[in-house]
């Protein structure tokens, strides 16, 4: 890829993630290169951006189709358990103000408090961002348009509708070798080609800040 066709890069001097939390979902189909792009992505977080490893949530689906609602229903619960955490704390907190009201020595001595901070356990909170990484080969029929189609147009709405960056880690490849050099899997040993796991981990951080 000439420098010409590459993305320009924003200064990621600023681009620290260690506050962040992300989800990668990856489909099952063309799993060498897959597991690739997926280690890619992680590295990038990881090593260049600062995000904790325990911060990456990773789950995977049958395949690229599977992706935009597996994203859809993993963000919204991620939500959900994230309002859910904060109604807890809310309510063990007038819990415990209506304890220490009560008592003559002002302090707060009703189980209730603790029972129902016990309620509220380890919550992951809600996604920065969700990286989406499948590999589609065309076949013999058109069934690599449609999925292709679908699923770039799915990860789009997903996005635009949850207001959580979804980055399109989907490689939508006309044989083995294309997919191969894209995840720095290439036969030439010399230039095996660019991992683009590593730009998704990227775009991830930086969308994710915006967002923030
Ligand atoms: N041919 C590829 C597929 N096909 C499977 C679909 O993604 C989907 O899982 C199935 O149609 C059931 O809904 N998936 C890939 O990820 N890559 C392919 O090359
Ligand atoms: C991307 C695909 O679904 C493709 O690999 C399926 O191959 P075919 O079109 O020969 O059925």
């Amino acid at each position: 890829m000439s420098e010409f066709t590459k993305g320009v890069k924003q200064s990621d001097q600023a681009l620290d993630g260690s506050n962040l939390r992300v989800l990668i979902i990856h489909a099952r189909w063309n799993a060498t290169v897959v597991d690739a792009l997926v280690a890619g992505t992680r590295e990038s977080l990881i090593e260049r951006y600062n995000v904790k490893a325990e911060n990456i949530e990773q789950r995977d689906v049958p395949g690229a189709y599977e992706l935009p609602f597996a994203a859809q229903r993993l963000i919204s619960q991620s939500q959900q358990q994230s309002s859910n955490l904060i109604a807890n704390v809310t309510d063990t907190m007038n819990s415990l103000m209506d304890d220490i009201m009560e008592s003559p020595s002002g302090q707060s001595g009703n189980k209730e408090g603790e029972a129902s901070s016990a309620k509220v356990g380890k919550a992951g909170g809600p996604f920065d961002a969700v990286v989406c990484i499948g590999v589609l080969i065309k076949g013999a029929t058109q069934h690599f348009e449609y999925i292709s189609d679908s699923v770039s147009q799915g990860l789009m709405r997903v996005g635009l509708e949850t207001g959580v960056p979804v980055i399109f880690g989907v490689l939508t490849c006309l044989t083995e070798e294309q997919a191969l050099e894209r995840a720095g899997l290439g036969p030439d040993k010399n230039n095996p080609g660019h991992n683009h796991g590593k730009d998704w981990g990227a775009a991830a951080v930086e969308m994710a800040m915006l967002k923030l």
